[in-house]
């Protein structure tokens, strides 16, 4: 058994992470470092990690087994640290990054026989950082990748499912090319059109202000992550650089696929292009119970006037519907707020919704 466990970066993943390690195995003694002293301070306060470690190296060297779990070029330096130090003889070494073949290619380049490196990635997060938004249950039915050798590396592969059984994953082995492109598909391409999505607006809001204020629930739910961490995003695309720029390449082609359609008023293909999609979008496993709980946001445009959150509050406290967080995210001399209101259920968020339209006429946005 592994009983002491340090995690190197204490955000939304490695604090979401420590939690379940310590929900399941209350015996292991969880240390932990972040660069930023602040972020250490506060998951000690909320009881994330037992003890804070005075640097990477501090917390590393007494540690059974090592989870690396700060953006993807820090884990690279972090690994390179590691490297260097008197590790415990066969120390346990993970990480949680989005991003796998350079990571994994850079273990077995530098670590010593000594160090058993099994990269990870868990498949689930949100466009929320730091350890104030980790959940224990934030990983809940998501997959779990391990890139570790099937056969070679057995043993260790089934120490960090147990080490992380908290998490209520499923936990797959997988290649770590194969995972880039696979990420690159259904995660990172999506992060570019997103922030692409949005800089066209703002350059559209150049010729008409009201370009912001048109935004509606379409333009909400698929810009959410581009709400994301910049530096962090910013590092997965360039360690991730080979397998992005050949989904440009094919991110093109669909573009022009459907310009095409659209240039000719192909109404046919132009269906064929919604349905199919509809068709597998629709078909897309159900989201996974129990994570990103406190993510179901719903967005109010509100009258700007003192005592608008109590008023909200109030009708949805008559509808017995509990909420997690509320606040007010613009407002602007000439017109109206905007209010988030966080909610654990989609369920919630949806009678939310109705109840705001049976006592207001207030314009309402899932976001
Ligand atoms: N956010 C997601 O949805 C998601 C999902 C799965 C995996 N990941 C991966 O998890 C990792 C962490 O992401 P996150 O969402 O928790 O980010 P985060 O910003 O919430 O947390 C990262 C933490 O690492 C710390 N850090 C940075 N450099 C460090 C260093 N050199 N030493 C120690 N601490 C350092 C930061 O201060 C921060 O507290 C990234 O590699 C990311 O690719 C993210
Ligand atoms: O839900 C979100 O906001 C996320 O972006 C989570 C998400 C993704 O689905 O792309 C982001 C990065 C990861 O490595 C894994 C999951």
């Amino acid at each position: 058994m592994r009983n002491r466990v340090c995690f190197i970066g204490l955000g939304l993943i490695g604090g979401s992470l420590a939690m379940a390690v310590k929900k399941e195995h209350p015996s292991i003694y969880v240390t932990g470092y972040d660069i930023n002293s602040e972020n250490a301070g506060l998951a000690l306060t909320l009881g994330v990690i037992d003890e804070i470690a005075g640097s990477a190296a501090e917390g590393a060297i007494g540690a059974d087994c090592i989870i690396l779990s700060a953006p993807v070029q820090q884990t690279l330096q972090l690994m390179e640290e590691l490297s260097r130090l008197p590790l415990k003889k066969g120390v346990l070494i993970t990480d949680v990054g989005s991003t796998k073949e350079t990571i994994s290619l850079h273990a077995k380049k530098i670590f010593s026989d000594d160090v058993v490196f099994i990269g990870g990635h868990p498949m689930a997060g949100s466009h929320k950082s730091g350890v104030s938004a980790a959940k224990a249950h934030l990983f809940e039915n998501a997959f779990y990748v391990l890139c570790g050798e099937k056969d070679e590396q057995a043993l260790y592969i089934e120490e960090l499912k147990n080490l992380f059984a908290g998490t209520k994953a499923n936990f797959v082995v997988m290649d770590p090319k194969e995972h880039d492109l696979a990420t690159g598909v259904i995660s990172h391409f999506p992060h570019i059109i997103a922030a692409g999505l949005v800089h066209q607006a703002v350059r559209h809001e150049e010729e008409n202000p009201l370009t912001r204020r048109l935004a509606a629930g379409g333009f909400r739910d698929i810009t959410r992550i581009a709400s994301s961490s910049p530096g962090m995003w910013r590092d997965i695309l360039l360690q991730n650089k080979d397998h992005m720029l050949q989904l440009f390449e094919r991110w093109f082609e669909e573009m022009q696929r459907i310009r095409n359609y659209v240039d000719t008023e192909d109404s046919h293909a132009i269906y064929r292009y919604f349905s199919d999609a509809k068709e597998f979008r629709d078909g897309l496993p159900a989201r996974q119970q129990g994570a990103i709980p406190a993510f179901y946001d719903l967005y109010i445009d509100v009258p700007d006037f003192p005592g608008i959150i109590s008023e909200i509050t109030g009708f949805l406290a008559k509808e017995q519907i509990s909420i997690t967080n509320i606040r007010i995210i613009e407002t602007r001399e000439d017109v109206n707020g905007v209010l988030r209101i966080s909610f654990q259920r989609e369920e919630d968020r949806i009678r939310a919704r109705d109840c705001i339209a049976k006592y207001t006429s207030y314009e309402t946005f899932f976001g």
